[in-house]
């Protein structure tokens, strides 16, 4: 199978940016990666490096001030290969790719479930707008796909509005609302963050059963390492716009090449990864995104930086895809 039959979404060389007037924040800068059919690409990193930027490139949805500047982002739907950031942005073929095709989970429910209208609503409108099918229908959809999330009594709750949820049930339902449809590709940015343990672990779990049912690929964006371990086929780690490390989560979570990568590990708990060891903090903090150095980015962070991090590092591939962009691999590895 040829490789561009085995993916639903190709990333190359994004860069976005958002210009402030006084300043430039170059938010995505030079991205590259794959997302494979039915699988899940966890894309992981602290907090501002470009994780939800890059997904909202992909569905053309950045805010007024965001533009995507240079690369290209294909999607492998079922007709031809389509360039989705040269289609008009709500123009017709976007929106009826937005929704049915690819479809997105916001870290914050009430971001996408409007408080006015019943959850029954807004789990058939997207149905009726995007299919041909009667309102019975929807309705049937509707409620099997609640089910499948673990609601109960689904037909009478399509009648509740959004605030008759709990947090973890209207999470539920927003991740309902991204999958009615049956999209190829679902981007799901922190879909737990805001919820306990307990049930992000039962959430997670209901996901990846539809996702399994559906054969969906999913790009999963947390700064939870262990959901990605639990969750994720493959992994991105960016740091400060640039992907530092790609790999299979197996090598990227047990053998991390990229310092930042391993300082990020050695700062979360990872179930059954150095659970012995205490957690540690990353020194220094992410540098100002309009005035990112030259170079590699985590330089002024790295235990291992030299004169040569001052150039940017190319990308190297240290066995079997495992992708990292770093001088100092030999010396790392040391420890
Ligand atoms: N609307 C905006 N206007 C200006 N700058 C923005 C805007 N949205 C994002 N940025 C900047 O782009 C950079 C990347 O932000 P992004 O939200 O992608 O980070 P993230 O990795 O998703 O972080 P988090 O985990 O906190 O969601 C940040 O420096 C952020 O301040």
């Amino acid at each position: 199978m040829s490789e561009q039959h085995d993916l639903i979404l190709k990333v190359e060389e994004l860069k976005t940016s958002f210009d402030l007037g006084s300043r430039v924040v170059n938010a995505v800068n030079g991205v590259s990666f794959t997302v494979k059919k039915g699988k899940t690409l966890g894309v992981v990193g602290e907090s501002g490096c470009g994780k939800s930027v890059t997904a909202h490139s992909i569905l053309q949805l950045l805010p007024r001030l965001g533009k995507i500047n240079a690369g290209q982002i294909t999607y492998y739907g079922e007709e031809k290969a389509v360039v989705l950031n040269q289609l008009e942005r709500n123009g017709r073929k976007m929106r009826s790719i937005r929704g049915k095709e690819i479809s997105m989970i916001f870290q914050d429910p009430m971001a996408s479930l409007n408080p006015v209208y019943t959850i029954g609503n807004q789990l058939c409108e997207p149905l009726l707008h995007h299919e041909s099918i009667s309102k019975k229908e929807a309705v049937d959809r509707a409620v099997e796909m609640l089910s499948l999330l673990g609601i109960p009594s689904a037909l009478t709750r399509l009648k509740d509005y959004p605030h008759q949820f709990s947090g973890g049930m209207k999470q539920r339902v927003m991740i309902a609302m991204a999958m009615v449809c049956n999209p190829k590709l679902l981007i799901a940015d922190e879909p737990t963050t805001a919820l306990d343990v307990t049930i992000q672990a039962q959430i997670l779990e209901l996901m990846k059963n539809v996702q399994k049912q559906f054969n969906t690929s999913v790009i999963l964006i947390t700064h939870n390492m262990g959901v990605v371990s639990d969750m994720a086929d493959e992994v991105v780690v960016m740091y400060m716009g640039k992907i530092v490390e790609f790999g299979t989560v197996e090598q990227v979570l047990s053998c991390p090449q990229h310092p930042y990568t391993r300082a990020l590990l050695r700062s979360v708990p990872v179930l059954g990864i150095g659970r012995s060891n205490r957690l540690e903090t990353i020194r220094g903090n992410t540098p100002d995104p309009s005035e990112i150095p030259e170079g590699c980015a985590f330089a002024p962070r790295c235990d291992f930086a030299t004169d040569q991090c001052r150039t940017a590092p190319s990308q190297t591939d240290e066995g079997q895809g495992h992708l990292v962009r770093c001088w100092n691999l030999e010396e790392v590895r040391k420890g």
